[in-house]
């Protein structure tokens, strides 16, 4: 590049051989007043600088990292599980509980784990019907300001700083969602799983809601604004299914997991799996396909 023809930003670059301080940390290069940060040792012994060090970016990324890390190998050989999402603010012995408890029980006497949040509510109530039916219940935990701490029912628990790394292992390590009523938090990982799946970033993913009362109004809005209004097309609408009793939603989750099995595996190949979305409904759709384990 010549010389005319660089922005002001270039022109200040220092021309080779002008003496700069430089250094290079990694892929990191710094010049001038930069360079003046200290060593990573210097700050892991400068006892003055510790408090301070574990606030910085570099330092929450080891500490999103461990999470993951933390988290896949709790879960890795969990077996075939799915995940149930409702309201923390169920009530015990509201008709919502003991839905998730029966839910819960269903699914664990099916040999699947059950996996919530971890928190009270229809989480609490899911897990515990996970441990009634003999089954695995899992709780994935997350720090809150007020904190709740994990249910007594959750018999394998992670705790979570982190929302994403969290959400990560939800999909991660479940073969489906079941979706109880709930508030802002279960329509986040409602939306969440309902875009993944449209984008093809996870397959054959059922995603189940339980009460067609409570679900219902919200499907009319995405059917009459969003699909009338262009934003999403009829089809995206399949990517969910309603259930009004515990024996329909456990079956609606298991239908999916279980043509999957049939398969041969958990993720059978994806030219099977939109040869059969038309028939099912589960599956998004081919040219939106990224890749099959959403990397
Ligand atoms: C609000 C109360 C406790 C909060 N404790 C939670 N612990 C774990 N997970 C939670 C908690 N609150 C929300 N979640 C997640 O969101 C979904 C429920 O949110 P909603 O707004 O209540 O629908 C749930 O699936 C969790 O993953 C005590 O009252």
């Amino acid at each position: 590049m010549s010389t005319e023809s660089r922005s002001s930003d270039e022109a200040e670059a220092p021309r080779p051989g002008a003496h700069v301080p430089w250094r290079r940390k990694g892929p990191i290069e710094l010049r001038r007043r930069q360079t003046q940060q200290g060593t990573a040792d210097q700050h892991l012994l400068d006892t003055h600088g510790a408090g301070r060090f574990v606030h910085t970016d570099p330092w929450r990324v080891m500490r999103i990292q461990s999470e993951f890390v933390e988290g896949f190998g709790a879960l890795a050989e969990l077996g075939p599980a799915v995940s149930v999402f409702g309201s923390a603010r169920t009530v015990p012995g509201s008709p919502y509980y003991d839905t998730a408890v029966e839910i819960g029980r269903l699914l664990a006497t099916r040999g699947v784990a059950v996996i919530t949040g971890g928190g009270p509510g229809s989480m609490e109530a899911a897990n515990r019907g996970a441990v009634e039916g003999s089954g695995i219940s899992v709780g994935l935990g997350i720090e809150l300001p007020f904190e709740t701490g994990l249910n007594p029912w959750v018999d394998l628990g992670i705790n979570f700083r982190y929302f994403f790394a969290r959400k990560t292992m939800f999909v991660k390590y479940a073969h489906g969602f079941v979706v109880l009523p709930g508030g802002l938090g279960t329509l986040d990982e409602l939306f969440e799983a309902m875009v993944l799946v449209q984008t093809g970033k996870v397959t054959s993913f059922p995603i189940v809601l339980v009460g067609s009362r409570f679900w219902g109004p919200l499907l009319d809005w995405l059917r009459q604004t969003l699909v009338s209004e262009g934003m999403i097309s009829e089809r995206d609408m399949d990517l969910v299914g309603v259930a009004d009793t515990p024996e329909e939603a456990v079956k609606l989750v298991l239908a999916g997991f279980e043509e999957d099995e049939r398969r041969g595996g958990m993720f059978g190949s994806a030219e099977e799996e939109w040869a059969d979305a038309d028939e099912t409904g589960w599956y998004g759709r081919p040219e939106q396909l990224g890749t099959a384990d959403g990397e």
